[in-house]
């Protein structure tokens, strides 16, 4: 800002420039910002010093003066909902609690990280405790120093939320104040628009400049009929959803046209305004004049930088020539002629001259592409739809099939240790299994055993053992008789190394180990509650060792398998599978 009030720029006293080259020099490629941290989410960058060049620094501390929090110490005020839709459906108390010493954010909230950091504050990615679902909320950085900045805090969340619900505005959820600090919920974004530009290719990048247009025209057109002006808008302040909709963020600027009072807590007057970045400033905002026209010229400058991959200047030539309707040749020269001609009537140095929103979008080329966005959103958002439905209703289906194994087996029901400590597996991997036997006073504990064996059929290395052995016998190869056979052995007990596979079964994660490696869809449908029976008695005949028991067994088994036999399987015999179970305990 400051670069721009030292220019104190108005059209008229602006050197109309003889060489275009001097300003050509003022402009630059757009440099790539690397992430910060290597953390999973890429907003981190948002913090790396090259970021950094891009926000005014905050201001530092006086030295002079104690803060204004020591002379005039305040209470810090307790959770005040500041938004309609909180005060007027407030959370159950079984969500929030107020007599409880927890916050209401460490209430109703599951903080699931720093999205991102702004002048203003912190953003948070967020599970919610009411719905469960996924949001982002903003908290200001700091408490609020008087009532003047608690009431530019309120305006800025209550503007926010009669702005919506709209297409391309961030959508708002809730806004409330809670020792000091505001604290904002939105939809959650994928990411910003600035660093989403920034983690393209390099080289100009047209048909994303018209969706973008497109977008940001739709949600100024919704802000300028409800006589809002946002005075600062650029790529910092515009999101990107999953699907690639772009949404309209920071109202924290927003002026209302219509209202005089300076008073109330929505409207500003002039002398309250505050200046947005100089970057994407239209001149007349120097002189004092605000309108909708201030918006258009901002959306000039943000597309022509997203259009060209550039860096627009943040001062000197280069900065006076954009606002004196010269666009940098050597950037544009690579654009269509459509898109220079909207660029120019966006960027037109006198607000009266620059068309309005409502002029644009009826422009053929822009309701060409705007019909064509159109399209690509529905087709984008219902793929997306489509895909995250089938994700719900394979877990669905893999936990129902989990839970009808559970039920089939007779000892699942004694609930089983899912992660015991680390140095009781360390001592059943060393033990053989008589020797637990002898350790293990009841017959009970004995039980406790076998529920981990049966585990195996659904931990990571059973599965993959399966899946090798599924691809064995879908090239029809058949087994080694003798290794079959010695399968069967009835004096056969388990190794340590089987062991130790068996108890390193872990109930819950085990759906999600056989999905993983794709063996599930075939796998799971063709393993029949029976198979499982069988799979649990095999092993507790293992373990008691009873020669009659075990002939029993067998008879029972090989009628099962004749029985099964007879029936068409599509993927796998029965008496491979059954042989397979058995895999599980052979010794090398
Ligand atoms: N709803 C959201 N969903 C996902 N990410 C978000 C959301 N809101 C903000 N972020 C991320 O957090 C970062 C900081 O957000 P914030 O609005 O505070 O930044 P800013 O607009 O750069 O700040 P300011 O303009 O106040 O200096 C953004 O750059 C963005 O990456």
């Amino acid at each position: 800002m400051s670069v721009a009030v030292e220019t104190s720029v108005s059209r008229m006293s602006l050197p109309v420039p003889t060489h275009f080259s001097h300003a050509e020099q003022t402009f630059s490629l757009k440099k790539r910002h690397l992430p910060f941290s290597s953390s999973s989410n890429s907003n981190s960058s948002y913090c790396s010093p090259s970021h950094l060049s891009h926000s005014l620094p905050p201001l530092p501390p006086s030295k002079g003066c104690p803060p204004l929090s020591r002379m005039f110490p305040q209470q810090p005020t307790p959770w005040t909902p500041l938004s309609g839709s909180l005060s007027k459906t407030p959370p159950p108390n079984a969500v929030y609690d107020p007599s409880k010493q927890q916050s209401y954010f460490d209430q109703c909230y599951t903080n699931l990280g720093l999205l991102g950091r702004g002048s203003f504050g912190e953003v948070y990615k967020v599970k919610s405790n009411l719905d469960g679902r996924q949001y982002a909320v903003k908290r200001s950085a700091h408490r609020f120093r008087g009532n003047s900045e608690r009431s530019r805090s309120t305006r800025e969340a209550k503007n926010h939320e009669r702005l919506c619900p709209h297409p391309h505005i961030l959508d708002f959820v809730a806004a409330w104040e809670e020792c000091g600090r505001l604290y904002i919920q939105t939809e959650l974004c994928s990411t910003s628009l600035l660093l989403h530009a920034e983690n393209q290719p390099p080289g100009p990048d047209e048909p994303a400049a018209w969706a973008y247009l497109c977008d940001l025209l739709s949600a100024l057109q919704h802000l300028h009929s409800l006589d809002f002006v946002h005075l600062d808008l650029k790529p910092a302040n515009v999101l990107i959803t999953d699907s690639g909709r772009l949404k309209l963020a920071d109202f924290g600027l927003l002026f209302e046209l219509k209202k005089k009072s300076t008073g109330s807590l929505e409207g500003k007057g002039k002398d309250d305004i505050q200046e947005g970045d100089p970057r994407y400033m239209a001149p007349e905002l120097l002189r004092g004049e605000y309108g909708p026209a201030a918006d258009v010229f901002s959306l000039g400058v943000s597309i022509l930088e997203l259009a060209c991959n550039m860096e627009v200047p943040n001062g000197g030539e280069g900065w006076q020539q954009l606002r004196q309707g010269c666009l940098p040749s050597e950037f544009t020269s690579g654009l269509s002629a459509e898109l220079q001609a909207v660029l120019r009537m966006m960027l037109a140095p006198e607000p009266s001259e620059r068309l309005t929103v409502s002029e644009l979008l009826s422009l053929p080329s822009v309701r060409k592409h705007r019909w064509r966005r159109r399209i690509y959103l529905v087709v984008a958002e219902t793929t997306l739809t489509l895909l995250s439905f089938c994700q719900l209703a394979v877990c669905f289906g893999c936990r129902l099939l989990s839970s009808l194994h559970l039920s089939f087996l007779p000892h699942w029901s004694k609930p089983v240790p899912s992660t015991p400590p680390k140095g009781s597996w360390d001592k059943d991997l060393t033990l053989p299994l008589s020797a637990m036997h002898a350790d293990s006073g009841s017959p009970e504990d004995d039980a406790v055993f076998l529920l981990d064996q049966t585990d195996v059929e659904l931990s990571p290395t059973f599965s993959h053992r399966v899946t090798s052995r599924l691809s064995l016998d879908s090239t029809s190869t058949p087994l080694p008789k003798s290794l079959r056979h010695s399968h069967r052995s009835p004096a056969h007990t388990p190794t340590h190394s089987n062991l130790g596979d068996w108890s390193s079964c872990n109930l819950a994660q085990a759906p999600f180990s056989i999905h993983s490696n794709g063996s599930c869809h075939t796998l799971t449908p063709s393993i029949s509650p029976l198979h499982i029976e069988l799979f649990a008695d095999s092993m507790n005949e293992k373990s008691t060792q009873s020669p009659h028991s075990v002939a029993n067994k067998s008879l029972q088994r090989r009628s099962w398998i004749r029985t099964e036999e007879a029936l068409p399987r599509p993927n796998f015999e029965p008496k491979n599978l059954l042989s397979l179970f058995e895999d599980t305990t052979v010794e090398p």
